[in-house]
């Protein structure tokens, strides 16, 4: 099966990071998004918006069913200096994906994940006691991302030692600066989405005209257009909508 075939089911996936100022969630997500890192980067301002589509080649999929499906990331990349706090459950609300990230070398910062982590098991737990029949496509998961690998030496231990609380949530290391650990984070993100979050694209107004400029990517086809907006001050984009990044 060709790759000029249009995807036969699409998902929606929206992605929230959250964590301390300065961590690397920005960076993180444009390592994601175009391959490329920026050293000087300024802090987000309130959040930033960015949509990614990434295609699934036939053999990420268990079947011979000569599918071709797509998953659409929408991702809010929320501002973690401490003025923004309040505005946060805004955006993890109705999130299927929450990337907690905290700096490697930084202890303060794995606290300050911790703190968030414990927000969102009681939002998922309040959401849940709401919804008895949750399904996938409504819940939660949250990933833990130590950034900045490549601060650590070899010798050094793996980072500071994690609080009890965080023992059952999946942990991931990356390097937004290398790209090291970005794929593994963001290949798990997209093997745990199940079946029941993809729709028929029959059932949809997909626009069979847009051309997407793929390539292949660890087994991922990836679309190099991402759109992106939001109120970075870094990018001056100050609302929301598609534009090449
Ligand atoms: N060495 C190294 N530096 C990084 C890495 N990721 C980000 N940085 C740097 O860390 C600084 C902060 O990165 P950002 O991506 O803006 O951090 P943020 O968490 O989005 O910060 P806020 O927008 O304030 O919440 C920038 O100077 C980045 O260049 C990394 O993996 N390694």
């Amino acid at each position: 099966m060709g790759y000029d075939n249009h995807p036969t089911k699409v998902a929606d996936l929206k992605v929230v990071l959250l964590g301390e100022s300065a961590v690397g969630k920005s960076s993180l997500v444009q390592r994601f998004a175009t391959n490329s890192f920026d050293n000087n980067r300024e802090s987000t301002i309130g959040a930033a918006f960015i949509t990614k589509k990434i295609y699934l080649s036939d053999e990420n999929l268990n079947n011979n069913s000569n599918e071709l499906k797509l998953i659409n990331f929408q991702i809010w990349d929320t501002a973690g200096q401490e003025r923004y706090k309040s505005l946060t459950p805004m955006y993890y609300r109705n999130a299927n994906v929450a990337i907690v990230v905290y700096d490697l070398t930084d202890y303060q910062s794995l606290k300050k994940a911790e703190n968030w982590v414990n927000e969102l098991k009681l939002y998922i737990r309040d959401n849940q006691f709401e919804n008895s029949s949750v399904s996938a496509k409504n819940s939660l998961t949250i990933y833990l991302v130590g950034n900045k690998l490549d601060l650590l030496s070899i010798k050094e231990n793996e980072g500071p030692e994690f609080p009890l609380s965080l023992n059952n949530i999946q942990t991931y290391k990356t390097s937004a600066l290398t790209g090291e650990g970005i794929d593994t984070l963001f290949n798990s993100i997209i093997n745990d989405v199940t079946d029941d979050q993809f729709v028929d694209v029959d059932d949809l107004d997909f626009d069979k005209n847009s051309k997407n400029h793929k390539n292949s990517r660890n087994g991922l086809l990836v679309d190099l257009t991402a759109g992106r907006g939001g109120t970075n001050s870094s990018d001056g984009f100050t609302e929301f909508g598609g534009c090449s990044c």
